[in-house]
């Protein structure tokens, strides 16, 4: 009985890969989860564990990050893996195939008051809308919230000045993309509500404030986005907010001989910080039952 092996191919996936165009004060994003899989003379590693014609999956992972730097962006992903897949195969005698993936997320600019944003972005798709209603014999109380409103901010975001350790290793930094899905839930005050439009400007002002605010901390940024929405908003008495600190690492393309002005980020997915509060009007009524199994906020 004979043993072989049969199709195989290997790379890295979901490298994420941010990218900024900052030729101008009015940014662009492109948002990957790139996949690189390669086919070639690959039966020894199989079989004898001989790596000569293993280019590393490490390797693609950079190469992905470099060439984006290189190429001046991203462009249409068709475009981009195309290029990748011309490049492994034709850079590497060993390398005879690729298959490569790429997912696309897209962005808009935030819009405010003076139309949209130079560098503070929304994530395509809808948030979800949530609502929680308790009623209590006579008294009824109207949690509304959403989930899932995905903003980024490309500049226009500092963290520095915090405490520092034995175990401290963040820099501080005076320019770094902020990003974050907010879930935010509110407590109106009373029933006689528009809930449709109410909502819709809540989450503008909660985005608008994202948008306009020069952040220090994303816990600052939490705090003016419900100011924001309290100050417009007398019939919401408190609102509590769920921020992950989705973090983008400075891809390092200094062994490459690239610079990397804040153009080439690796989104990291975990771990992350998480902010939360409740911004709260100092007079409003009691929660009563409100809250009672809203899950997971302060
Ligand atoms: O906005 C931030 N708040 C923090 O509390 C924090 N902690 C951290 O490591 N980075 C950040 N960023």
């Amino acid at each position: 009985m004979g043993i072989r092996l049969g199709d195989n191919q290997y790379g890295k996936a979901e490298v994420r890969l941010v990218h900024i165009t900052r030729d101008t004060p009015v940014h662009g994003i492109k948002d990957i989860n790139y996949g690189s899989q390669l086919r070639g003379d690959l039966e020894t590693v199989h079989t004898e564990g001989d790596n000569g014609t293993c280019l590393p999956t490490d390797t693609q992972k950079n190469t992905v990050y470099a060439k984006a730097k290189e190429w001046g962006g991203v462009g249409a992903i068709e475009d981009f893996a195309l290029k990748m897949a011309r490049h492994f195969v034709d850079e590497h005698e060993y390398v005879y195939g690729a298959r490569q993936e790429v997912e696309e997320y897209t962005w808009e600019r935030i819009a405010t008051g003076e139309g949209p944003h130079d560098h503070a972005f929304v994530r395509k798709g809808a948030e979800t809308r949530t609502a929680v209603v308790t009623k209590d014999g006579d008294s009824e109380w109207v949690v509304s919230g959403f989930s899932g409103l995905t903003v980024l901010k490309s500049t226009g975001s500092e963290f520095h000045g915090y405490p520092k350790t034995k175990y401290t290793t963040l820099a501080e930094t005076d320019d770094r993309i902020l990003a974050t899905d907010v879930t935010a839930r509110w407590r109106y005050i009373g029933t006689g509500v528009e809930w449709d439009k109410t909502y819709e400007s809540v989450k503008a002002l909660a985005l608008e404030a994202f948008a306009e605010t020069h952040s220090l901390a994303l816990q600052q940024t939490l705090y003016a986005m419900g100011k924001a929405v309290l100050e417009a908003h007398p019939e919401i008495a408190e609102i509590k907010f769920s921020m992950p600190n989705n973090h983008h690492f400075l891809v390092d393309l200094s062994p490459f001989g690239l610079d990397n002005p804040n153009e080439v980020f690796f989104a990291a997915d975990r771990p992350y910080g998480l902010i939360e509060a409740v911004v709260e009007r100092d007079d409003a009524p009691e929660a009563g039952r409100a809250w009672e199994t809203v899950p997971g906020f302060v």
